[in-house]
């Protein structure tokens, strides 16, 4: 279906109330939302309470939820980009103009791969409504970390520099995605402290979906900060830790914007901040553990936790089954940069299979080294940390005496290879560009010392 005509025939979007129930033991958020003459959809997302005081009524609460639903609202909106959008409670411009960059960032991957022209002030016009939330003045203690957990190699990272901490931390799984539950659980967080909210998208709109309606990418991080928020301020949690790195700020297709990994981006993170200041104040801190860091060197620090190897997923298509697909342009790139610190033998036994001698992999490679322009639509590094990590794992390779896999052999003949063959992982680097409060960059910087202490042991 095309976009024009879909905003013709729908041509407004309503976010008309959020409701909160709760009980003693959890809180559930209710959204009503409609596309004109198409379908009404009614997201949930509920989470525990730490105890059984009331809190449905408290402002902050209530901010929270109506917030998470503006970010919830994207999903839907997409269906058909109504043009005219008309939201609940009141909004100043300054908000108008913060959802409306986040929704035109965020959903860059989206019209891209549509083929939507568009633009920032054209794509929507945002209006708020009469309902004015109440204001937040009490503020209420916090403490400790709630640490958001994704599956992947770059949780472990966070929860492993966090783990001194460990008795006041939260880990937080948005849904049963059973590869985060098992990898907090690895880490220690069970019971009470493993937070799992449940998220449920409107039937109606995969229905939608089916039908040819416009689908594509959302910007889950996003909808992952908000989310987080709304359950620090239910916990009563002082920092909501993520692991995002600097790598997330490149963006996919080369010479332009579009960013798979916008809601991933450092300036996300600050437009967040800023707006949780002005709009939900509260003693709550967002920010990324791994933001200073390197792919290459959370890499090089995940090598060294063994223990989690058999337990770590990163690949977003085998999600659901728990399973490193490895064929995909996310294993791939897991697998490039584990063999950067890795033995064949180890890093075949955690994937189940040797990618770099898969010729038909070849096109995916040619994409994460920058050989072709754009790099695949998946949360992966620099092009320049994947050359690097290249790089490190041919020299592993003839170190180790054994053949190159077809993807290194062909990297060995292309101009790529002489740029890159003496580069390795800098130990030294730390990237300013982060929120980190100082006792967590102080736990950074240490592992940066150890990490370049032991490298000899790691690398070559
Ligand atoms: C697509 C997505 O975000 N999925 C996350 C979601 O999974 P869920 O089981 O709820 O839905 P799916 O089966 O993936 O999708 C079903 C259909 O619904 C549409 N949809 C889904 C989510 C949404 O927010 N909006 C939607 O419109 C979708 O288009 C399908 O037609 O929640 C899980 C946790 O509860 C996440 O783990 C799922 O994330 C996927 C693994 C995934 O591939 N996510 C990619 C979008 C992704 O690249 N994620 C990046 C985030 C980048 C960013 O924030 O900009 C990442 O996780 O690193
Ligand atoms: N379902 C989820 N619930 C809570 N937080 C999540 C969830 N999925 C992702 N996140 C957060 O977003 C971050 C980035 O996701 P991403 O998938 O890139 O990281 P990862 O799974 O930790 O590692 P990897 O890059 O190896 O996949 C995670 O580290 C985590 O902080």
């Amino acid at each position: 279906m095309q976009y024009e005509e879909l905003r013709q025939k729908y041509t407004d979007f309503y976010y008309h109330s959020f409701s909160i129930e709760e009980d003693e033991k959890q809180l559930r958020v209710t959204y009503d939302f409609e596309i004109n003459n198409l379908s009404h959809f009614h997201p949930t997302f509920t989470l525990a309470k730490p105890d059984a005081e009331s809190i449905a009524h408290d402002p902050l609460i209530r901010g929270c939820a109506f917030s998470l639903g503006m970010v919830e609202l994207i999903s839907y909106w997409k269906i058909s980009c109504p043009p005219h959008v008309h939201v609940c409670c009141a909004l100043d411009e300054d908000q108008v103009r913060w959802w409306k960059k986040l929704y035109f960032n965020g959903l860059g991957e989206f019209f891209y791969k549509n083929g939507i022209q568009t633009n920032e002030d054209d794509f929507m016009d945002l209006a708020g409504g009469k309902e004015v939330l109440p204001a937040i003045t009490a503020q209420k203690q916090t403490t400790g970390n709630l640490i958001a957990v994704g599956g992947g190699k770059d949780s472990f990272v966070t929860m492993d520099l966090l783990k001194e901490e460990k008795a006041h931390n939260h880990a937080f799984v948005i849904n049963r995605v059973m590869s985060a539950i098992h990898s907090a659980q690895a880490a220690g967080y069970t019971g009470e402290r493993l937070i799992n909210p449940t998220r449920t998208l409107d039937p109606a709109m995969l229905a939608l979906n089916k039908q040819g309606y416009l689908n594509g990418h959302t910007p889950f991080s996003a909808m992952a900060a908000f989310a987080g928020y709304l359950t620090a301020a239910v916990w009563h949690k002082k920092y909501i830790v993520l692991s995002n790195e600097s790598s997330a700020n490149e963006s996919t297709v080369k010479g332009s914007k579009v960013n798979h990994q916008y809601s991933k981006t450092f300036e996300f993170e600050q437009d967040f901040n800023a707006y949780v200041k002005k709009y939900l104040p509260a003693d709550i801190h967002y920010f990324s553990m791994l933001r200073p860091l390197s792919e290459l060197q959370i890499a090089g620090i995940f090598a060294t936790l063994k223990p989690y190897h058999s337990v770590f997923r990163s690949c977003n298509v085998g999600q659901k089954e728990e399973k490193w697909c490895g064929h995909c342009a996310k294993c791939l790139f897991v697998c490039i940069m584990m063999t950067a610190f890795l033995d064949e033998e180890e890093v075949v036994s955690i994937f189940g299979r040797n990618m770099l001698a898969d010729p038909e992999m070849k096109e995916l490679f040619e994409e994460l080294t920058g050989m072709q322009d754009n790099k695949p639509f998946e949360c992966v590094g620099t092009r320049d940390e994947v050359n690097i990590a290249v790089a490190m794992g041919i020299r592993r390779y003839s170190r180790n005496g054994k053949q190159l896999p077809a993807l290194y052999d062909f990297y060995t003949k292309t101009p790529y290879y002489h740029f890159y063959q003496s580069r390795s992982v800098d130990w030294h680097s730390y990237n300013e560009q982060n929120l980190l409060p100082e006792h967590f960059a102080a736990i950074v910087k240490t592992k940066l010392k150890e990490m370049s202490d032991e490298s000899g042991k790691l690398e070559d």
